[in-house]
């Protein structure tokens, strides 16, 4: 039954999304079958992109296919359909343990060179580099963002409040940026009136030229020249390190190292070496024979000075110890496990942490296992202050009610790698002191130009025209389709936003926008203004950006759902596919800890439901299939009755957890089929489906418990043996046998 145009992606990625995603398989398998769609799988998990990287290194059997770059392929093409899970974005000591972990297996791979001496080193190095940080996303996503939650959603949250803990007037948790040196502070930007090939490149002050990179560039291009000065980065961290001291307040550091992965890794560092900075002055050559290199963290410190005999090691610890008398509580990731906000820059994404924060009244845990209030230091200020102006906002008029606080769905601009989410490439730890120049190869011409020192971080953005098209035409459809109002968020004082205002402005005149409320607004009145609705039980959508995007979806969504996994989340590609996304969070490392301890697996795949759902709509309606249709609609309805009859994950072991979920919805999406008058076909196909679900459900829901309570091996974390997984996430025999007597 199936043709070509009708396959569905399904990716497999890592930690809870794909144990999740191993145990709902066979259930979507199952379903859409009956719509003549195949599902086939792409493994896209850190794991699978290393081997991918190095098939010279790899037997006949073990080298696999790059499949990143086969989807990425894939998102040109108007038929394709591919459900994405979330997946990690690797810093260097996730990348360094998956290596380890493959190598154990009995895979020939180099250990990852990190600071490359050779030419061959070199090569290793940067095959190794395209597996780190965000590098999948900016593939996939060739499309903008649609990010929501879906009525039934919302309105689940509302009968089912979460817990909020109580802000308090007296707070002194606030946020800490630059204010001045910073990339805000010194932008640049232009809008192209012809295409070139630009070179990025630094003349110092004797005259001399050094090329940095050459960027091929389109007529229309939005482009940014920015940097951070590392004068100032340094000063303002001691400033705030002296200012929490002498306030007591906790001090946390809050950066994006996954997708700015070239950036905030060496913002990171600066911290660590500014707080420890005394150690570091003491011990500095010998951790710079070591190759320290504390922007992966201080877990890189303590790997490398383990190499060292006893005393000398006691003796570094030592130093490291005092320095903390001299210096604020540092804010903990786990205080349980001596975890601290330094540890390692994955540990604290601040579009999960900000919010995370936020909803806990304002507090992190201090290193005794307490919540405190804390300065939360985000240096770039360009999206810092929305931060400070929510906290601003519950100081004020205390935590958000779930039960009555309006929804803030988000538009946002992420095509073609659009601004600084798609810098990376493009941005550098300048070596020189001199001229920052992006030049016109052609013409010679300057097009922007920065004064830079050695130590900055400079960086180049671009927005190209057709993106920015395409967001403010879904912005107008979600306006028009919601009846809320749209608020552009930017800010008219920063170069980029205001080059945007003006295309906004033009391309908001292609499109009917009559009767529609669409605002622009800078993004610290739209913050406020949005506050002041939700707290009214208003909505409005916020038209983003790319980071605020990402910030904004985790954001709202944790305040009124409690996780942005409940989160529909689609990206209309332009080319005229799908990619369904599920959810808006991340990987929830925590998640497969308890797994792997407990056998109980919380994960919520309320996601994945709804991104199937919104799959199988699109599948519908691009290939005339109703029976898609059919699938689509009654799989919304299973998942509301899941809602409805609370048949979501709970946290705790003993209690109905991922797999017992997603056999109520298999039960409920079943029942729903069967019951539905516009296929017959499909009502007959699923009926005795329903029924043996129903018949055995006490069962099923006894043998998915039972297993609850004792470890389980996964034979591996970044890759876990096929079998075993299967095992571990398919304990119902009873189960497996009535969705495999569907296809008998
Ligand atoms: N789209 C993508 O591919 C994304 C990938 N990531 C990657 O994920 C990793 C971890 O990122 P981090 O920022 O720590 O964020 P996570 O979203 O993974 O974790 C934050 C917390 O949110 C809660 N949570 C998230 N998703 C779910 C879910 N489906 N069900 C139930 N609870 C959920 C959990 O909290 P609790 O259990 O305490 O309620 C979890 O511990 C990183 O490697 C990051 O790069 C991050 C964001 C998006
Ligand atoms: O790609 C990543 O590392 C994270 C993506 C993310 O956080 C998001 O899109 O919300
Ligand atoms: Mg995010």
């Amino acid at each position: 039954m199936t043709s070509e145009n009708q396959t569905m992606i399904y990716t497999l990625t890592d930690e809870a999304p794909r144990l999740a995603t191993e145990a709902f398989l066979p259930v979507v398998r199952t379903f859409v079958a009956a719509a003549g769609i195949d599902v086939e799988t792409s493994d896209i998990s850190v794991a699978a992109r290393i081997l991918a990287a190095f098939p010279d290194r790899l037997t006949e059997e073990q080298r696999v296919p790059d499949n990143l770059a086969e989807l990425g392929r894939l998102t040109q093409f108007p038929e394709t359909n591919i459900i994405k899970l979330p997946n990690i974005s690797a810093s260097v000591p996730q990348l360094n343990t998956a290596i380890a972990e493959l190598q154990a297996k009995g895979y020939d791979l180099p250990d990852y060179p990190e600071d490359p001496k050779t030419p061959e080193e070199q090569e290793i190095h940067d095959r190794y580099q395209t597996c780190l940080g965000s590098a999948v996303n900016p593939v996939l996503r060739e499309g903008n963002s649609d990010r929501r939650a879906p009525k039934a959603v919302k309105e689940y949250a509302r009968a089912n409040p979460h817990s909020m803990g109580k802000w308090s007037m007296a707070s002194r948790s606030h946020v800490a940026h630059m204010t001045h040196g910073d990339f805000y502070a010194g932008e640049k930007s232009m809008i192209l009136d012809h295409a070139c090939d630009a070179r990025m490149e630094v003349v110092t002050p004797d005259g001399e030229v050094h090329l940095l990179k050459t960027v091929p560039l389109d007529a229309g291009d939005v482009i940014d020249s920015m940097y951070m000065s590392k004068k100032a980065l340094l000063e303002f961290y001691e400033e705030q390190l002296n200012d929490a001291r002498d306030t007591g307040v906790m001090f946390s550091l809050h950066v994006k190292a996954t997708m700015m992965k070239v950036s905030h890794p060496i913002v990171f560092g600066h911290a660590v070496k500014v707080f420890y900075k005394d150690a570091f002055a003491k011990h500095g050559e010998l951790f710079e024979e070591l190759g320290v290199n504390v922007n992966n963290g201080m877990v890189d410190l303590y790997e490398k000075i383990d190499t060292l005999p006893a005393s000398k090691k006691e003796e570094v610890i030592e130093d490291l110890h005092r320095c903390h008398e001299q210096r604020p509580e540092l804010a903990m990731v786990d205080s349980a496990r001596g975890i601290s906000n330094f540890h390692s820059p994955s540990d604290v994404i601040v579009d999960a942490s900000m919010p995370a924060m936020i909803r806990i009244g304002g507090k992190m845990y201090g290193a005794d296992g307490r919540k405190k209030d804390t300065k939360a230091v985000m240096p770039e200020s360009t999206f810092a202050r929305i931060y400070q102006e929510i906290i601003n906002f519950c100081k004020t008029n205390g935590a958000f009610d779930p039960t009555t606080m309006g929804t803030v769905p988000n538009v946002g601009l992420m095509a073609q790698k659009a601004e600084e989410y798609g810098s990376h490439d493009k941005t550098f730890e300048v070596p020189y002191d001199g001229v920052a120049n992006i030049v016109d190869s052609t013409t010679g011409e300057v097009l922007l130009s920065q004064d830079v020192e050695a130590g900055d971080i400079w960086r180049m953005c671009i927005v190209k025209d057709a993106p920015i098209q395409d967001w403010v035409k879904l912005a107008v459809e979600r306006a028009r389709a919601s009846g809320m109002p749209a608020v552009f968020w930017l800010d008219p004082y920063r170069p980029h936003e205001n080059n945007l205002i003006t295309l906004v402005n033009k391309y908001l005149a292609d499109h009917d926008t009559e009767g529609l409320d669409i605002q622009i607004m800078s993004q610290v009145r739209a913050m406020r203004y949005t506050l002041e609705r939700a707290m009214r039980g208003l909505d409005t959508i916020s038209v983003t950006g790319n980071i605020l995007r990402d910030y904004l979806t985790d954001l709202f969504p944790i305040l009124e759902l409690g996780t942005s996994a409940k989160m529909l989340s689609i990206v209309p590609l332009m080319a005229g596919g799908g990619l369904y996304e599920t959810g808006a969070g991340g990987s929830a490392p925590k998640h497969v800890k308890q797994l792997v301890e407990e056998n109980h697996l919380r994960w919520d795949s309320l996601g994945e439901f709804l991104a199937l759902a919104a799959s199988l709509d699109d599948v519908g309606r691009k290939n005339d299939n109703p029976k898609a249709t059919v699938l689509a609609e009654t799989l919304d309805e299973a998942t509301g009755k899941l809602l409805e009859n609370r048949k979501s994950p709970s946290r705790n072991t003993g209690e109905l957890d991922n797999r017992g979920s997603q056999f109520w919805l298999a039960l409920y999406w079943a029942e729903a089929l069967a019951a539905q008058t516009e296929d017959a076909e499909l009502a007959a196909h699923f009926a005795p489906l329903a029924e043996k679900l129903a018949a055995d459900k006490d069962t099923i829901l006894e043998e998915l418990s039972v297993v609850q309570g004792k470890s389980v091996d996964l034979g591996g974390y970044y890759k876990p043996d096929t079998q075993k997984l299967h095992d571990a996430m398919c304990p119902s025999r009873t189960l497996n046998a009535d969705l495999a007597s569907m296809t008998s």
